[in-house]
């Protein structure tokens, strides 16, 4: 069987089975998934080629007129809603493309009613769809081309294709016409119909698929940055900006391994604002914000790239020294004391911390470094605040630093 056989109800028939389902598939997708904006007018655009051809189909056994009415319509009107749906998914301003997507949809189909009305013949209502329709297929090719971008690179090609080849085999029709009309031609034998019809249903694959590559495309976007929001959420401390204390435990394994390796040693201090309750009480729980990400800010700026600072709670801070022998650690840790001292409150009182500082063995729990650290730092309070203690597990490596 060859396309030159087929006729044009068959293939009407099936070109409105593939339309009804694509339609119907689009519509199950846009009902059960989170498509998003945009969506909607796709589903109503494959509904609308679905309505024309079964309304094409339909004119041999209904009225002429209305049956004509009512597929043209349909087919010529289902052309802007790609377009708007396209403009929407992609939140591109509407105005003013779309005005004229709906004007020439409207010229259109009001130029074939005129022409209609008039009792013009079916070569000149032909002539008018055709070439309307190659002006419409033009301006949507110009904004899908318009619109391509590394992520709609795929489905925005398959919908220039489509386009493409709907727009070819309505030049092919029209051209007979324009070099002065074939006096025999008959709509419903035409061969161009058929490959216009079956076109049609490639290009509706396409279309559709096209649809649902997009929509993927923006669920796997989002869910990327959802991923990445959560993950920001839970490495990184909203105040400070520096790791959050589950952070900074889960990324101690991998730092201890590196200094295992190449058997570097490692500190880690621990310290707090002093009398940061006051500070809290008397400027409010705001200035005490303000001063924790003062501090994580100048903490951040005065350790090495390749130390770890994080914010573990509360107005309680910690810093792992990579690569760092404890009497070089003891150092940092007083240069960052005295640091500390040029941050003021808002009423003028200069910022002061104490801090605890113990060394950090390659294979050891971070909990066991915490609680000597913690230790060193109960005793630097004691001590009188505004002080570095070493803990005393690490006072025969080096003397205490206050
Ligand atoms: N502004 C602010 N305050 C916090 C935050 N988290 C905890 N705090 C407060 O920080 C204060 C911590 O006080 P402590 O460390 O217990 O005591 P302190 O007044 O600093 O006294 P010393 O540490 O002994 O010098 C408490 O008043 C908490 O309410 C926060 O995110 N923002």
């Amino acid at each position: 069987m060859t396309l030159a056989t087929l006729d044009t109800p068959t293939m009407l028939l099936f070109a409105s089975t593939c339309h009804t389902m694509m339609a119907g598939v689009l519509l199950l997708f846009w009902l059960t998934r989170n498509t998003g904006p945009g969506f909607g007018w796709w589903v109503w655009n494959e509904a609308l080629v679905a309505i024309g051809l079964i309304a094409l189909l339909a004119r041999q056994w209904l009225p002429l007129a209305p049956t004509a009415i009512v597929s043209n319509a349909a087919l010529i009107f289902c052309v802007p809603m790609i377009e708007l749906g396209l403009r929407i998914f992609l939140r591109r301003r509407l105005q003013p493309g779309m005005t004229v997507s709906w004007l020439l949809a409207t010229a259109v189909f009001a130029v074939w009613l005129g022409a209609l009305l008039n009792g013009a013949d079916t070569v000149t209502r032909v002539q008018i769809i055709s070439i309307g329709n190659l002006l419409q297929y033009g301006w949507g090719l110009s904004l899908f081309v318009r619109c391509l971008t590394p992520a709609t690179r795929v489905p925005l090609g398959l919908l220039i294709l489509g386009v493409a080849i709907q727009m070819v085999v309505y030049l092919l029709r029209v051209a007979p016409l324009l070099q002065g009309g074939n006096p025999g031609y008959q709509l419903m034998n035409d061969v161009l119909l058929a490959w216009l019809i079956l076109a049609s249903v490639f290009c509706g694959i396409g279309r559709t698929c096209a649809k649902l590559m997009l929509v993927h495309g923006r669920i796997e976007s989002e869910l990327r940055h959802t991923q990445a929001a959560l993950e920001k959420r839970a490495n990184v401390d909203a105040l400070t900006q520096l790791a959050s204390r589950s952070h900074f435990e889960s990324a101690l394994p991998l730092l201890q391994a590196n200094a295992q390796r190449r058997q570097l040693p490692m500190a880690l201090l621990l310290f707090d604002i002093d009398h940061f309750k006051q500070i809290n009480d008397e400027l409010g729980h705001q200035a005490g914000d303000a001063m924790l990400s003062a501090l994580g800010g100048l903490t951040a700026g005065f350790v090495r790239q390749g130390d770890l600072v994080g914010r573990l709670g509360g107005d309680e801070f910690a810093v792992l020294l990579f690569d760092c022998p404890l009497t070089a650690a003891q150092l940092i840790a007083d240069r960052l004391r005295e640091q500390v001292r040029t941050l003021h409150t808002d009423d003028g009182r200069p910022l002061s911390i104490s801090a605890g500082l113990t060394t950090l063995a390659a294979d050891e729990d971070f909990a066991a470094a915490y609680s000597r650290a913690d230790v060193a730092l109960y005793a630097a309070k004691a001590a009188g605040r505004n002080r570095i203690q070493l803990h005393a597990s690490a006072m025969t490596a080096a003397p205490a630093g206050a």
